[in-house]
């Protein structure tokens, strides 16, 4: 049995590709099947310069192979210092392609973030000017909100006020977890979309909790609901030119997870695309999974569309994939989906 469907080389618009030997470690992974990632800045220190982004890129594509093409598209950790000047400047070279909001301890390596979106209204204001957009980990960090609401409270009390303000100001609510994120995009006229990721297309809460605590699967926004994966689901699978793929790989050393307090982050670059390939197929929809992961992103950045392709192919039996990627002395595990995957992708080519 072969089927291969062939698809325009895809792009990842949410990508942790760390530093140093992780980086060295994970950046193959996503060369593989990608050929452009939007990178998240929240390294330590975060990047927040231009400069750093423009030394940070150097660093990625030295991890690149030589056979592989792929392109980091860089964005800047937004802190209640950031000046705008820098940031303008950074995007008229071509370095910057966005900015990135993290609510101070919303997640990982996010201490340097906005403490209160006021604080950064005069950056925000030059950004809508300028065209950049706004990337947004859309979560308040209140303790008296419940993790599993943080989400919903983040669009009613921060998300929905600031796009009234500032409605030219574009938005890409990242990793959207629920059905109200989901119906929140839809509502928008203009210059909002989201980004799903690979896990909370294919996992509910119960994957973490029942049965035993599993911490692989601990990420944040952490996983909701069957019925907001499903929101999920149906709104990457529906064509909408609001939703594109965010993968959100986020690699921890496997010690850093596999203990009592352990990090937020899966690792999924490496199988995304044939556990999205399942996904879409389960749900008769596989003709759309090229605008999610190829066309819709590129089309929300102003980017050209990849020349390249990937072949996605059936298999007769199910995937394997190593465990764990070895990086330096420490080793990544890689997200298990939780069903079997019957798609490969395969002979991407760059060109
Ligand atoms: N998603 C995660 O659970 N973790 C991300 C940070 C983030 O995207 O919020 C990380 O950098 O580890
Ligand atoms: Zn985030
Ligand atoms: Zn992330």
């Amino acid at each position: 049995m072969t089927e291969d469907l062939v698809i325009t080389r895809p792009d990842d618009m949410h990508l942790h590709l760390r530093d140093g030997e992780m980086l060295g470690a994970v950046t193959p992974c996503s060369c593989r099947d990608f050929a452009r990632a939007i990178i998240m800045p929240n390294l330590v220190p975060p990047v927040t310069t231009a400069a750093a982004a423009r030394a940070y890129r150097g660093r990625i594509l030295a991890a690149v192979p030589e056979t592989d093409a792929f392109e980091p598209l860089m964005t800047l950790y937004l802190t209640e210092t950031t000046d705008p000047a820098e940031l303008k400047a950074g995007f008229r070279d071509g370095i910057v392609k966005a900015a990135k909001l993290y609510p101070a301890d919303a997640t990982t390596n996010s201490d340097s973030g906005v403490r209160d979106i006021r604080n950064v209204m005069p950056v925000l204001e030059r950004m809508a000017d300028a065209g950049i957009s706004l990337l947004v980990h859309g979560e308040v960090t209140d303790p008296e909100i419940d993790i599993f609401d943080r989400e919903a409270v983040f669009i009613d009390h921060v998300l929905d006020p600031l796009r009234k303000e500032l409605p030219e100001l574009r938005v890409v609510l990242e990793h959207v977890t629920t059905r109200n994120g989901v119906d929140y995009v839809k509502s928008a006229d203009a210059g909002l979309a989201a980004t799903l990721t690979t896990h909370h297309l294919s996992l509910n809460r119960n994957d973490i909790l029942a049965g035993g605590i599993r911490p692989h699967y601990y990420c944040l926004p952490v996983l909701k609901r069957e019925e907001h994966r499903q929101a999920l689901l149906a709104a990457a699978t529906s064509g909408d030119a609001r939703f594109f793929l965010g993968t959100d790989s986020a690699p921890h050393p496997t010690t850093a997870k596999e203990t009592a307090c352990g990090c937020a982050g899966m690792f999924t670059s490496v199988n995304t695309m044939p556990i999205l390939a399942t996904l879409f197929e389960q749900v008769a929809k596989l003709d759309r999974i090229e605008a999610f992961t190829s066309l819709n992103g590129a089309a929300f950045y102003g980017l050209a569309r990849n020349s390249g392709k990937l072949h996605l192919r059936k298999r007769a039996e199910p995937q394997v994939w190593p465990e764990r990627i070895r990086a330096g002395q420490e080793d990544v595990t890689v997200c298990d989906p939780g069903f079997p995957v019957y798609w490969d992708a395969i002979e991407g080519t760059a060109a």
